[in-house]
């Protein structure tokens, strides 16, 4: 596998509305975009999904762009590649960083999947046509907001709907949320809002037949999550707390979640991504697909990790209009009845388009080999 240069975009996006979660609010998106080239004029490309500041994990796009630039582009520079798997082991003494990591990653597996004349999708073994997905949606101003949104959603067909919860905004909301939909798949995501000592609180959420509750405790813990779940019917899903295989298994040893929410950038790339897929399917753990409010790139990637078997649960990529005016790939990810037609082009299947890209990039820099 061949590249000579890498372009790394600082870009800015503003979101058709802001989202908010326990930890904070985003109106407007930053993030790195990554361009690998070959000498045949293709480029493959990458997304970071670290946010400006560090209140979903420790990362930004400040310590990316200096992770990739001082250690991770040198590190792939110097190597001769021949398949994209090979990144993850060429990456692994560096600790953490996964979000750079996984966007430099990305971007491999993109021009190889180009290279190959082959949908990323196929390269990574995937096997849906469609995928089904869901919705995710932030703390809002008012229930009767809150509800109009899911109402919206629901008539749209997305295939489940996910509410953001946090301590004031969580028992009466859900419940309110489910009287007026008795019927829909529905689950929260509290983002690690809680603590042990909410424990007889969030079994509370028992009684509204939710398909998981998404990591309630710490960012870090597993400990106490294996607690919360001998208390809980609810299946518990484990998002920040895990990066890897290895995390999975120790997770899913102690009886700390019964699903698993697979984010390729928390994760360090499409291979451990895949790995994490793997040893779940093994075990009868279902998986699904997170995600971090992406621009098109890092959607497409989100759609091709999603055509693996074990994703069995519908996963939280949204059309690009449900975030954006206009997306930065032609054409745009467009659900119909919660489904996404998974493109049959080579490699991500959708086009980044340089004109809108260019509107959107605060600054570039461009590395050679
Ligand atoms: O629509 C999406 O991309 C998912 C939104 C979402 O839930 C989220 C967005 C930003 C940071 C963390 C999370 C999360 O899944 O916890
Ligand atoms: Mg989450």
């Amino acid at each position: 596998m061949k590249f000579h240069s890498i372009t790394l975009r600082a870009m800015q996006m503003r979101m058709k509305a802001p989202f908010t979660t326990s930890f904070g609010t985003e109106w407007d998106k930053h993030f790195i975009l990554v361009e690998v080239r070959d000498q045949e004029g293709r480029s493959g490309w990458g997304e970071s999904v670290a946010m400006k500041e560090p209140l979903y994990n420790e990362e930004t796009v400040g310590t990316n762009w200096l992770m990739m630039k001082d250690f991770l582009i040198p590190l792939l520079c110097q190597k001769t590649l021949q398949h994209p798997q090979e990144v993850t082991a060429i990456f692994s003494h560096i600790r953490r960083n996964n979000m750079a990591k996984s966007a430099l990653e990305g971007a491999i597996w993109d021009l190889y999947a180009k290279q190959q004349g082959i949908p990323l999708s196929r390269a990574l073994g995937g096997e849906r046509s469609e995928i089904e997905v869901g919705i995710s949606i932030g703390i809002q101003e008012s229930v009767e907001k809150l509800l109009s949104l899911v109402e919206q959603y629901v008539t749209e067909g997305y295939r489940r709907i996910k509410i953001k919860i946090k301590p004031g905004w969580d028992v009466d909301v859900v419940a309110a949320v489910r009287n007026r939909f008795p019927h829909i798949q529905l689950m929260a995501d509290a983002n690690s809002a809680y603590t042990l000592r909410d424990m007889d609180h969030l079994v509370k959420l028992d009684q509204f037949d939710l398909m998981m509750v998404e990591q309630p405790l710490a960012h870090d813990d597993i400990i106490d999550h294996a607690a919360l779940q001998k208390r809980m019917k609810t299946p518990i899903c484990l998002d920040e707390s895990i990066h890897s295989r290895e995390d999975a298994r120790k997770a899913v040893e102690l009886g700390s979640c019964r699903i698993i929410n697979i984010k390729i950038g928390r994760v360090g790339g499409l291979t451990e991504a895949r790995r994490i897929h793997d040893y779940c399917r093994d075990k009868g753990i279902p998986v699904w697909c997170g995600g971090m409010l992406e621009a098109g790139v890092g959607r497409a990637h989100n759609v091709a990790l999603t055509t693996l078997p074990g994703f069995t649960l519908p996963g939280d990529t949204a059309a690009s209009s449900r975030y954006w005016e206009q997306d930065i790939i032609q054409p745009e990810v467009t659900v119909e009845k919660g489904l996404i037609q998974v493109p049959d082009r080579p490699g991500i299947g959708y086009e980044p388009v340089r004109e809108i890209i260019d509107q959107f990039t605060l600054y570039s820099e461009t590395f050679r080999r």
